[in-house]
């Protein structure tokens, strides 16, 4: 361990953490109701460590909305949003989203007994890409992302993709569409599963054009034939910002859905079942509250143990 990480970690002892995942996207989980312990980049990346820390891709602190100036930004609007998902990603870094965070935060609000959430019962919760409504099922949750957008719908429109991705393991360059869920992401569809096991996911693949706050890089495979009782199948391995490759990406597969979908043109379905190394998130398309095309994600979320930093 560097002396550096030493010293980050020993100023943390004390710190009651908890460990989850949703398909495989694994968290390090930190309560501080009234914003006790803000968490530094530097703390985030020790403790996502997975040789000299915790382990995750990702860290979520449960904070009280009206501690944070984004959270007080959105009690204004939904004063119910009590909770705030404070999201970083094993770097350190910020993101706006994380679809499979927001799952395993809401199960981890309900372990700490921070808030009451029946089946068939809905939450809203405050993150940095806004409000979302996340519903408890009987075996998972379901969560209202909000709407998708081109992240350059000029060309996107023009000629349906925007960008071309270079990755190890493939030889020629890809055509790729960019698309925000709050978050960036590039989507490249690939022909075969053998494509999809070739591509080498360890460094970032190079986008260009690159949005302007780096993006998260899909590959996805459609399933032939692509529409199986009524859904749409895909199968998807995702290199993530701030992260490298994981086992699953919520929010990609919510933007993957959303690019084979629009490929796929009219008369392909709403409903989309996306399979990634960790597991199987499902994608809906449904007519959202505010007149626009919102999507649903939903899937597991597990917690798997807690601790205290010694
Ligand atoms: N794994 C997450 C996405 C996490 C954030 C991402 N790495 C970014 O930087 O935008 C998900 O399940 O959506």
């Amino acid at each position: 361990m560097t002396d550096s990480s030493s010293a980050v970690l020993h100023s943390l002892t004390g710190l009651a953490f908890s460990k989850g995942h949703g398909t495989g996207n694994d968290f390090v989980l930190l309560a501080d109701p009234d914003d006790g312990n803000p968490i530094n980049s530097a703390a985030v990346a020790v403790l996502c460590d997975r040789h000299q820390g915790i382990g995750g891709d990702g860290l979520i602190r449960a904070v009280r909305s009206e501690h944070l100036p984004e959270g007080r930004e959105l009690l204004a609007l939904a004063p119910e949003a009590e909770w705030f998902m404070d999201y970083r990603n094993g770097d350190g870094s910020v993101s706006e989203m994380c679809g499979n965070g927001v799952r395993v935060f809401v199960h981890f609000l309900i372990a700490q007994g921070l808030v009451e959430l029946a089946e068939g019962q809905s939450l809203v919760i405050g993150t940095r890409a806004g409000i979302k409504v996340i519903t408890r099922s009987d075996d998972g949750y379901a969560v209202d992302m909000g709407p998708w957008e081109f992240i350059y719908p000029d060309q996107a429109a023009a000629k349906a993709t925007d960008s071309v991705v270079n990755v190890a393991g493939l030889e020629v360059p890809r055509p790729a569409l960019s698309i925000s869920m709050g978050n960036p992401h590039t989507v490249v569809a690939l022909a075969e599963l053998s494509e999809l096991s070739a591509a080498r996911l360890h460094d970032a693949p190079e986008v260009e054009p690159r949005p302007v706050n780096g993006t998260n890089v899909e590959f996805v495979v459609p399933a032939e034939p692509l529409v199986h009782k009524g859904s749409g199948h895909i199968t998807m391995r995702v290199h993530e910002r701030g992260v490298g490759e994981t086992q699953s990406c919520g929010t990609g597969a919510c933007a993957a859905a959303a690019a084979i979908r629009y490929w796929a043109g009219q008369g392909a379905p709403d409903d989309w079942q996306v399979n990634v190394p960790g597991g199987i998130v499902n994608v809906r398309f449904f007519p959202g509250p505010d007149g626009r095309e919102h999507v649903q994600l939903s899937g597991p979320a597990t917690l798997v143990a807690s601790g205290v930093i010694v």
